[in-house]
């Protein structure tokens, strides 16, 4: 047993990156071998099911190899291994984003997660379903991630609170709560809530009403972790505010974790009280963007295969290509389509989406045009339309005018010799030196990005 697993060792460095290989297979253990059953055990529950569910099947083809006959063999929890102290960290942080390795516990990349049921993860109204696994990353949402990764494996430690913002339908919620299920996972006994606020706000009508103001102090102020979804339904409820700033002052205090999400940044949320807003910024304040090309076709493909259906790479394409504003939307179309093929008995065909998504592509088609672009962004600087054409350059004209060119780039699917014609017959390098310029601008700028984020929510209907 010890020669094989010393060869299988071997064998799955040559084959793995340092990381997983320190990650996953050096914490395994061979138990014992007795009549071609090899039992293989890992130190937590995490390593256990990415272990079967990743490597099981290479070691137990290696077992084979080695001695010749197929082997049985069972992965299991060894307890006692999760008490021994392991050197220090071997996994990298996937993000810097300002922690000292000291303070945080590594992420272990997306760490598997077994859901069990219990009274408290009811109580805490956390959707088992939304985890770190089934959550798609790409570059409008790897810096989100990343951080709610910090914050699940260090919560109350690295970033608090965590403020998550971003337009409709992009993920905000189903990160939050995948933080939720994976403290409740690593801390079963966690008291977790998970909260919309305008379910708050009704909470704090109901103290109110019953005169029960201790109670509900009694209940916030005592959480582990408090989630709070759409936080700008508190604009112009004071009694909200002032509960909920009692609350958020009790909490970080004892070092309890607080994470808040929004449609918008902090200081962009009216209505709101001016000493909440700068606690809401006092943690890390991280942005959603909506996905781009390659993450829509990824979510697309992913959640196709959970509902046991194989897209095709043009099908996924065709519709991400045709659907940018978020992923609910794309959820929507994948389930339209879907319903059109079951129901019609017809393969996933480009020709069968074109027909599923009749009236939803229409609508973007109708919806997101230059001309469209143009005047959203006129009307938003407060300049000419015809300023869009014009051969104008003070700085007043150039920049929205360029931001209308990036919009248009983004947005449509036209190529940028097309949408030189279309202002006033500028050369395909203008339109590009302005793409590459608000490109830049946008990730560099909150300014310029939540001006950006703006248009496009407002573009997008
Ligand atoms: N990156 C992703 N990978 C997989 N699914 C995603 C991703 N982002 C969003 N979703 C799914 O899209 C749907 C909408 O996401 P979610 O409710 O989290 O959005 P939101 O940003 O909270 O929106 P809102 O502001 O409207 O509440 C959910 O079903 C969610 O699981």
């Amino acid at each position: 047993m010890e020669n094989f697993w010393q060869a299988c060792s071997a064998q799955l460095e040559q084959e793995l990156t340092p990381q997983q290989f320190s990650a996953w297979i050096k914490p395994l253990t061979p138990i014992d071998y007795a009549e071609g059953k090899l039992r293989i055990a890992a130190p937590n529950r995490f390593k256990l099911d990415w272990v079967k569910t990743q490597f099981a099947g290479r070691i137990v083809e290696l077992a084979a190899q080695f001695w010749d006959h197929e082997i049985d063999v069972q992965f299991i929890l060894d307890p006692r291994l999760a008490n021994v102290k392991k050197p220090t960290q071997d996994i990298a942080p996937t993000v810097d984003i300002g922690v000292s390795p000291d303070e945080v516990r590594a992420p272990e990349e997306v760490r598997p997660t077994t859901i069990i049921e219990t009274p408290k993860r009811d109580q805490s109204r956390i959707n088992s379903a939304l985890t770190f696994d089934s959550f798609v990353t790409g570059k409008a949402n790897q810096l989100a991630r990343a951080a709610a990764i910090q914050v699940a494996n260090n919560p109350g430690v690295s970033y608090n609170p965590l403020f998550l913002y971003g337009g409709v339908g992009l993920g905000k919620t189903h990160l939050i709560h995948a933080i939720g299920n994976q403290i409740l996972l690593d801390n079963p006994n966690a008291k977790i809530r998970y909260i919309h606020a305008e379910q708050y706000v009704r909470d704090v009508v109901t103290a109110y009403q019953r005169k029960g103001f201790d109670e509900f102090k009694r209940y916030y102020h005592s959480l582990d972790l408090l989630l709070i979804d759409d936080i700008q339904f508190f604009a112009g409820k004071n009694r909200t505010q002032e509960e909920f700033f009692y609350a958020f002052e009790a909490l970080i205090a004892a070092k309890k974790q607080i994470i808040i999400t929004s449609d918008t940044y902090p200081k962009q949320i009216t209505g709101m009280d001016d000493r909440l807003i700068s606690r809401f910024d006092s943690g890390l304040t991280v942005a959603i963007e909506p996905p781009e090309l390659e993450m829509r076709v990824a979510i697309l493909l992913k959640k196709a295969k959970q509902e046991g259906v194989v897209f095709s790479d043009d099908v996924a394409f065709f519709v991400a290509k045709h659907l940018r504003s978020n992923v609910r939307e794309l959820e929507g179309a994948l389930r339209k389509i879907l319903a059109y093929s079951r129901f019609h008995g017809k393969d996933i065909t480009i020709d069968v989406v074109k027909e599923a998504l009749k009236d939803l592509l229409s609508v973007q088609n109708r919806q997101i045009s230059v001309e469209n672009i143009q005047k959203t962004v006129a009307d938003f600087f407060n300049i000419k339309v015809a300023d869009m054409y014009s051969k104008r350059r003070p700085a007043n004209i150039a920049r929205p005018r360029q931001i209308a060119m990036y919009l248009a780039k983004e947005l449509t699917q036209k190529s940028l010799p097309e949408i030189g014609e279309l202002f006033g017959g500028r050369d395909h390098t203008t339109v590009l030196h302005a793409v590459r310029k608000i490109t830049a601008d946008r990730s560099k700028n909150p300014e310029c990005n939540h001006e950006l984020h703006v248009l496009e929510q407002t573009l997008k209907g």
